[in-house]
């Protein structure tokens, strides 16, 4: 765990580039700083391995404070990457990535091996890419290498700082795609600094917003886009993103809390009655009456009552059993749709992770929150 209190870097004793910043990232996290340029994520990043120090506060790592490290070994157990790698030309790809593994005083098998490894990892076949140079590279390949050499003693912390951001955009999608297997595989603490809104959302468990060298708001991709903590927040991230990463809206962010609903022994008579009351031609069957701790078995439109027109049967004979459609609340809206585009009747039945029912997807749900989060609909333009 890296946990940064109070911390505050001024260089020039005046101006203070970070001020009094508090952030504690999980051992396994994927944290990325972002924030608008000279707002002081480099700084902050900088400070983990105190290639900056900090002018006041205490940074920790694993409880322990990074000034009673052994500034070199600390800087060693520490990946670092930074964007334009900083490869040494004269220095085999071979030779680059076995820099700390050679500091370290590995023996020549051992580095050897561990840079096949990394190499094939990173997709670069060993036996070629191991005796190459630098310029032999391609701006793609030579930022593996840079995360190869980050990798190479297996350090639990790894700092990237703007990593791809040199890259052309589809390199730098692969790369980031390659980030995520990697972290899936690995499970590294990543501290990244971007300026890409994208890449942020794409590869953060969480990310810190930085303004004026605050953390103005720290928390997951999911959280920050429905719920900025102000309007800066909002702003920069743009209000419509939401709407451009569909796989971020779960169903339980759509779904309507309040809905029709009846019992699976309730009559026709009763549903015809709800369905006034509420105004809608279609209700949940539940398998009991009451509130609480409900599971829902079906749904039933006024067109089944009507084509039954059996005033003895009850709704378990009318419905249309809702085993194939049931949509568990963490389900995204890409899924959601695509299960509704499938069925015939206007509400789905929302359950959490014990198959209670907690909630119902309607299309009145859904053009609330295109409403919600569509800025061009906000203004009026309907
Ligand atoms: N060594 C230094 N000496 C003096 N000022 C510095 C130094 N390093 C950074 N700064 C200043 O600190 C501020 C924050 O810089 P920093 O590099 O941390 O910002 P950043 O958010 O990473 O910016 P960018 O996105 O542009 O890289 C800037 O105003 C910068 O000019």
């Amino acid at each position: 765990m890296i946990e940064l209190k109070n911390v505050t870097k001024s260089f020039d004793g005046k101006n203070k580039v970070v001020s009094n910043l508090n952030l504690k990232i999980e051992k396994g996290e994927f944290v990325v700083l972002i924030g608008e340029s000279g707002c002081g994520k480099t700084t902050t990043m900088k400070m983990i391995n105190l290639l900056e120090k900090p002018t006041k506060g205490e940074i920790f790592i694993d409880g322990e404070n990074v000034k009673s490290q052994d500034l070199m070994e600390l800087r060693r157990n520490i990946g670092y990457v930074i964007q334009k790698v900083g490869l040494f030309p004269h220095m085999t790809i071979g030779e680059n990535i076995e820099l700390v593994p050679t500091l370290k005083k590995w023996s020549k098998e051992e580095k050897k091996a561990r840079t096949f490894e990394l190499l094939e990892l990173m997709d670069l076949p060993a036996e070629d890419f191991y005796y190459r140079y630098p310029n032999e590279l391609s701006g793609g390949q030579q930022q593996r290498i840079g995360i190869a050499r980050a990798l190479a003693v297996n350090p639990e912390i790894i700092l990237m700082d703007e990593p791809f951001s040199a890259l052309d955009p589809i390199t730098r999608e692969k790369l980031q795609d390659e980030m995520m297997n990697l972290q899936d595989e690995l499970g590294k603490t990543i501290v990244f600094v971007t300026h890409d809104m994208d890449e942020a959302l794409k590869l953060a468990d969480k990310i810190a917003v930085i303004k004026d060298g605050e953390v103005i708001q720290f928390d997951t991709p999911e959280e920050i886009l429905k719920n900025p903590a102000n309007h800066f927040v909002e702003y920069f991230f743009g209000k419509d993103r939401m709407w451009k990463t569909p796989e971020m809206l779960l169903a339980k962010d759509i779904m309507k809390k309040k809905f029709g609903k009846i019992g699976v022994k309730g009559s026709p008579a009763r549903a015809i009655e709800i369905m006034k009351e509420r105004e809608t031609n279609t209700l949940i069957v539940v398998d009991r009456e009451g509130e609480k701790k409900q599971k829902p078995v079906g749904v039933v439109t006024r067109n089944m009552i009507m084509k039954n027109n059996g005033h003895s049967m009850k709704m378990k004979e009318i419905m249309a059993s809702s085993e194939d459609f049931i949509i568990d609340e963490n389900t995204n809206m890409v899924e959601v749709l695509n299960i509704m585009s499938k069925i015939n009747f206007r509400s789905i039945p929302i359950v959490n992770k014990d198959k209670l029912l907690v909630g119902a997807i309607t299309p009145i749900s859904l053009l609330n929150i295109i409403t919600e989060i569509s800025p061009s609909i906000e203004g009026g333009e309907l």
